[in-house]
């Protein structure tokens, strides 16, 4: 059981973007997806999703092209959350997560109860059960970014991909956040989230894939991946490094100078 991009490259307005990518997402595991700006993460995450087809490789869904799958149970399989955008619409909360039940619907079938119960465990997770009948139009970015992650929460897909859920978001909502997609994995589901934030990637992720010019260059465990080599090699910057209630931290400190000691 696993999503897994085999040997993926893929090319847009005549570019290569990614190159032999190989990674797997497994049920149960919360898996952080990070590199600079432009190294190519939303792209992967899109092709993982099955959103855009690869110029090479392929990505199976527990063994099954998203062919095969079909376009209904890919959606039902694979849960996406995008990046940014503009979400304003003039669509009610509620009507916004309903959306996300739209892959469970039967021709002519109506809402079940089924839908319901996702709808009201999607928005209270994501905080924003008390904005039910407001339009997005009316919310702010982040209120609005947590709606549109409630709204992938409630199609309890196996599988999630979400593409920079924190932007936007206060710390005790980005807090909030990554303690939701962590326990959304421990109830089973793959969950891949797109972060720049290092110190959350790696306090909470259990696994870490690092893209640095369409290129996978590192995975394993955040302290193996996020090492002072690669930080300096890869992202220009020294971190501090520390433990706290029992778990590793690691803040980006300064931009890496050439020339200086990295001692801070
Ligand atoms: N349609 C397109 N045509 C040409 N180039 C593109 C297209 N879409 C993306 N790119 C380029 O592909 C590269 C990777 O983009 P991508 O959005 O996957 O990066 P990213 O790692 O998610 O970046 P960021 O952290 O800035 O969001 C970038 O250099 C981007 O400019």
């Amino acid at each position: 059981m696993a999503i897994e991009a085999h040997g993926i490259a893929v090319a847009l307005g005549g570019k290569t973007i990614l190159q032999d990518v190989d990674l797997a997402l497994r049920p149960g595991e919360l898996l952080g997806l990070i590199g600079p700006n432009g190294a190519g993460k939303t792209t992967l995450l899109r092709a993982m999703a099955g959103l855009l087809t690869p110029a090479q490789g392929k990505v199976l869904y527990d063994g099954e092209s998203a062919r095969a799958l079909g376009r209904q149970a890919l959606a039902r399989r694979v849960s996406f959350l995008a990046q940014g955008g503009d979400t304003s619409w003039p669509l009610s909360v509620e009507a916004v997560v309903r959306l996300g039940r739209l892959p469970h619907r039967q021709p002519f079938g109506g809402a079940t109860q089924a839908d319901s119960t996702a709808i009201a465990a999607a928005l209270a997770h994501c905080d924003v059960a008390g904005f039910g009948e407001r339009t997005m139009g009316t919310l702010s970015g982040g209120e609005r970014r947590r709606v549109l992650l409630a709204r992938a929460l409630a199609v309890e897909a196996p599988y999630l991909l979400a593409d920079e859920p924190l932007a936007g978001l206060d710390p005790l909502h980005q807090l909030e956040v990554m303690e939701l997609l962590r326990r959304t994995a421990r109830r089973g589901a793959g969950v891949v989230v797109v972060l720049h934030d290092l110190t959350l990637a790696t306090r909470f992720c259990d696994r870490l894939a690092l893209l640095d010019h369409g290129r996978l260059v590192a995975e394993g465990t955040p302290e193996a991946v996020l090492d002072d080599a690669r930080l300096r090699s890869v992202f220009n910057v020294v971190a501090l490094r520390g433990r706290h209630d029992g778990e590793p931290f690691l803040l980006p400190w300064r931009a890496q100078s050439h020339g200086q000691p990295d001692e801070i």
